[in-house]
């Protein structure tokens, strides 16, 4: 099947000089459709730089970015508006991304803007349903919903423009492991019923095992390995891949015991 999203070599540097620093080197990825990819690493090893690039918000130094085929490196303008109604984000902390004193309707509706009215009010409602939520938050301020509820809506809301591509940065960090599952099986789901592409940043390798297709590897900007979870998690070929394996003791005896389910990994 084609790839919906491909980077080639794919390079940030940050500031000139002899202050330059390249957060990213030449990352060469691609994502395939209906399929979730995590990007571990520890931090400062790039993560969220490529997920911002992937993003269309940080200016690509150098590589190429395609999706569906098309090129989209650095879009400006109408492509750029294109782009966004493809490719969609949730970021770490959904609180920060709320006025405290707007209601989620008020939230929610400021991005329905984007969409014909007509069909804004029925996206809302599919996109609650698809969280597990329905139309009975929209009254509810953030502080009258816990951190999973927040993280939620924030997807709901990334879903009305209904992307083909959700990207989600450290999305459950800020939750607790109940919560987190809830979510990670949020995404799971929209993979298994929408057919929909995500790509995970995470810097924890259990929530990786549970969610991931493919799992690519970020050691100090450089991408140094990809594959599918029972390759690189179960079978690590790189000395860094394998550090941040077994810097995880239940994943690591999962290994001993070569247990087949992944689903009840201990960091998680
Ligand atoms: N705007 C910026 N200006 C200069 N350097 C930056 C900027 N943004 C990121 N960096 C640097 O790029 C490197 C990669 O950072 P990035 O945030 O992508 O890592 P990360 O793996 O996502 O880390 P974390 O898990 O802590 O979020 C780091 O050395 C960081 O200091």
């Amino acid at each position: 099947m084609a790839e919906l999203f491909k980077a080639e070599k794919l390079t940030k540097t940050f500031g000139s000089g002899k202050t330059a620093v390249t957060a990213v080197k030449e990352a060469t990825f691609a994502l395939q459709p209906g399929t979730i990819t995590t990007i571990v690493g520890e931090s400062g090893s790039g993560k969220s730089t490529i997920a911002r690039m992937v993003l269309g918000l940080l200016p690509i130094t150098s590589g190429k970015v395609t999706f569906d085929g098309k090129d989209f490196t650095n879009p400006t303008g109408r492509d750029r508006n294109a782009y966004w109604r493809n490719v969609q984000a949730v970021f770490q902390d959904p609180f920060s991304s709320f006025n405290q004193f707007f209601t989620v309707k008020t939230l929610l509706y400021r991005s329905l803007r984007l969409l014909d009215e007509n069909i804004g009010q029925d996206r809302l409602v599919e996109a609650l349903g698809h969280v597990g939520m329905d139309t009975s938050v929209l009254d509810r301020y953030p502080h009258q919903m816990s951190g999973g509820q927040r993280q939620r809506v924030m997807i709901a809301r990334a879903l009305m423009l209904r992307p083909r591509l959700l990207i989600a940065d450290e999305a459950t960090s800020m939750l607790d492991a109940s919560l987190r599952v809830n979510i990670l099986n949020v995404l799971t789901d929209l993979r298994d019923e929408l057919g929909m592409t995500v790509l995970f940043i995470t810097h924890d390798i259990g929530q990786a095992c549970y969610l991931a297709d493919q799992v690519l590897v970020m050691e100090h900007g450089v991408m140094v390995e990809q594959g599918t979870v029972d390759e690189v998690i179960f079978n690590p070929q790189h000395e860094y891949t394998k550090k941040l394996v077994a810097d995880v003791p239940k994943l690591h005896s999962k290994i001993d015991l070569n247990v087949g389910e992944h689903e009840e990994v201990e960091s998680l």
